[in-house]
């Protein structure tokens, strides 16, 4: 039962750690195409976005000084500091998909987010996977008739590679994981 657990625990690593196939140039004009609806209203998807985040996971607020204890979410919509959080996410967002062809421009904005959040916020990884998948939800919750099958595994395919990358740089300064953060 033992050893069974801990091969899950070595897949699940495994997983984690396997770097996603650079996207195909179909893939890239689908994620192209599709942000170019999407960034129309930056402001409310991201704003849409990460409140999404904060509700179903409260503990991603921890790291937000401003808005950590609010729980109202027309207050936290309110937040200057979650709504310039929210511009920053679609900014570099932005900028990756601008720049699918250019992977040394990606690999340099995907480090300097790694490094900000390692270093500086001291966020654990884990959130930009959960992240991941709250802003594959609200992509297909707000653009069903933009979000088809082929246009989301083409996002799941970026977003994972952010994850990746992000992960990598984590690794690569050494971060670990604080148990006093409490939420
Ligand atoms: C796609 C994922 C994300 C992107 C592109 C992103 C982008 C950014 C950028 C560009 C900054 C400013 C960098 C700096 O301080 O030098 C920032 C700050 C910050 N990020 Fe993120 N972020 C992401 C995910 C997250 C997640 C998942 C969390 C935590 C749950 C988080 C927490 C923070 C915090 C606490 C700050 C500082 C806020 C402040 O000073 O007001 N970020 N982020």
């Amino acid at each position: 039962m033992e050893r069974k657990q801990r091969e899950v625990d070595h897949l699940e690593l495994e997983l984690e750690l396997e770097r996603p196939s650079p996207l195909t140039d179909e893939e890239r004009v689908l994620v192209q195409d599709s942000w170019a609806q999407v960034f129309q209203n930056c402001e409310d998807v991201g704003v849409t976005i990460l409140i999404k985040l904060f509700v179903n996971f409260p503990t991603a607020k921890q790291y937000f000084r401003q808005f950590k204890h609010i729980e109202d979410v027309r207050e936290l919509e309110q937040s200057p500091q979650l709504r310039k959080h929210a511009q920053r996410v679609m900014n570099a967002i932005n900028t990756l998909v601008e720049n699918l062809d250019n992977s040394e421009k990606v690999a340099s904005v995907l480090k300097l987010v790694g490094k900000a959040h390692a270093l500086k916020h001291n966020v654990d990884p884990v959130y930009f996977k959960i992240l991941s998948g709250v802003i594959l939800e609200v992509l297909g919750e707000e653009y069903p008739d933009v979000v088809t099958p082929e246009v989301g595994s083409a996002w799941t395919k970026l977003l994972a590679t952010l994850c990746y990358s992000v992960k990598a740089v984590y690794d690569e300064v050494g971060w670990k994981p604080q148990s006093a953060s409490t939420g």
